[in-house]
């Protein structure tokens, strides 16, 4: 599939982000792609807001699995490009429009131009939030088109194009949200003794949280609590009942991960009474880590060296996350890092992604899908 066809895609998707388990169009989208096709040797399943689809081998010894995901994020789209977002507030900051584009380009190839095994793509849903990788392998859909390996890739803003980084064992961390509600007591600004903070309370929490990192964690360990969102409060002369604040926490064990969780249950018991409020935690399930199985990845890091020399990069584990952890887990296979060149990183309002990734990306799959 040639570059002005995958920018096609590519810039359509990009004008579509929605959020996770709400890619109506984007399902469509891909529907409507792949009724383009050639039908004869290629099966598509929905399941929620995704697909699966499979391509029948010509004379397959195993079922490789290919895993796109396909929701965009939250965010105000700031690249002032022609094709930007047309959804106001979201934005295919994570490089999701290139991982679906890419699967389809090596799914074009390969339906037109056929290979000895059967591949399965799966259109994963609800990445960022709240994950959608579990229950697509909990799905009778995906059970009946289980593959013997597996494989994806995210897109990296921080190396060039034609660079691939990747590594054997731990890629990408453990992570887990973070939603805690604090209810205290409003009242009058000049009242505070007859009132209860929530902005403070919820501050001081912030703070405590990053003491948990620097005092509870071993220095030689990695762990991270970050805190995008705080939501309090509605006039600057009313103290707030309300607090909310959303973060995420990642490690590089589960061990870690925890810990780091027992401490904020303690926390959150020590400053109720600290307090005098009411501490709610909506807890989620962490995402595994994305864990790179050793012959699989040594296997794709020799392909590389010998098909594409120069393009492989050493690299080391990075704290992002990815549900794909849970398919890893379960399922032989890895995940790499695609250099994309973005002088603004992922979840940035202004990542913008260099189009050539795209057809290289294409080639060294669907090349590699017929080793
Ligand atoms: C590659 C990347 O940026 N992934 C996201 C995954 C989100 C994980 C989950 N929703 C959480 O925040 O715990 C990331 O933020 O690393």
């Amino acid at each position: 599939m040639n570059l002005a066809d995958l920018q096609t895609i590519r810039r359509a998707l990009h004008q579509i982000p929605e959020l996770g388990y709400a890619e109506f169009k984007t399902q469509a989208y891909l529907r409507d792609y792949l009724s383009t096709l050639p039908q004869a040797f290629m099966q598509v399943k929905e399941w929620r807001t995704g697909l699966l689809v499979r391509v029948e081998g010509k004379a397959p010894t195993k079922v490789v699995g290919y895993r796109a995901d396909i929701d965009g994020l939250p965010i105000v789209e700031d690249t002032g490009l022609a094709f930007a977002s047309e959804h106001e507030g979201r934005m295919h900051a994570c490089g999701h429009d290139f991982h679906m584009t890419i699967a389809l380009g090596v799914l074009t190839n390969i339906v037109t131009d056929r290979i000895d095994d059967t591949v399965v793509f799966y259109f994963q849903p609800a990445e960022e939030n709240p994950g959608g990788a579990l229950p697509m392998m909990q799905s009778a859909e995906m059970k009946n088109w289980w593959p013997d390996k597996i494989m994806a890739l995210h897109v990296a803003p921080e190396y060039p194009v034609g660079k691939i980084a990747v590594k054997p064992g731990i890629l990408f961390a453990n992570t887990c949200e973070l939603f805690v509600e604090f209810k205290g007591k409003g009242g009058h600004a000049a009242y505070p003794h007859q009132a209860n903070d929530m902005v403070v309370a919820a501050c001081q929490f912030v703070t405590q949280l990053q003491l948990i990192i620097s005092r509870n964690i071993d220095p030689l360990d990695s762990a991270v609590i970050t805190v995008g969102k705080i939501v309090a409060g509605n006039t600057m002369n009313v103290i707030a009942e309300k607090a909310e604040i959303e973060g995420t926490i990642r490690t590089l064990s589960k061990e870690t991960m925890l810990i780091v969780n027992k401490r904020i249950r303690q926390l959150i018991d020590g400053f109720q009474i600290a307090y005098n409020c009411e501490i709610t935690r909506t807890e989620r399930p962490a995402y595994m880590q994305v864990f790179n199985d050793e012959t699989e990845t040594a296997q794709f890091i020799t392909y590389l060296n010998e098909q594409y020399p120069e393009s492989y990069v050493a690299c080391p584990a990075a704290m992002t996350g990815e549900d794909f952890g849970y398919m890893l887990e379960k399922i032989p296979g890895f995940m790499f890092w695609l250099g994309v060149d973005s002088a603004d990183g992922l979840h940035h309002a202004r990542m913008s992604p260099n189009e050539d990734a795209l057809a290289f990306a294409v080639d060294v799959l669907t090349n590699y899908l017929n080793v």
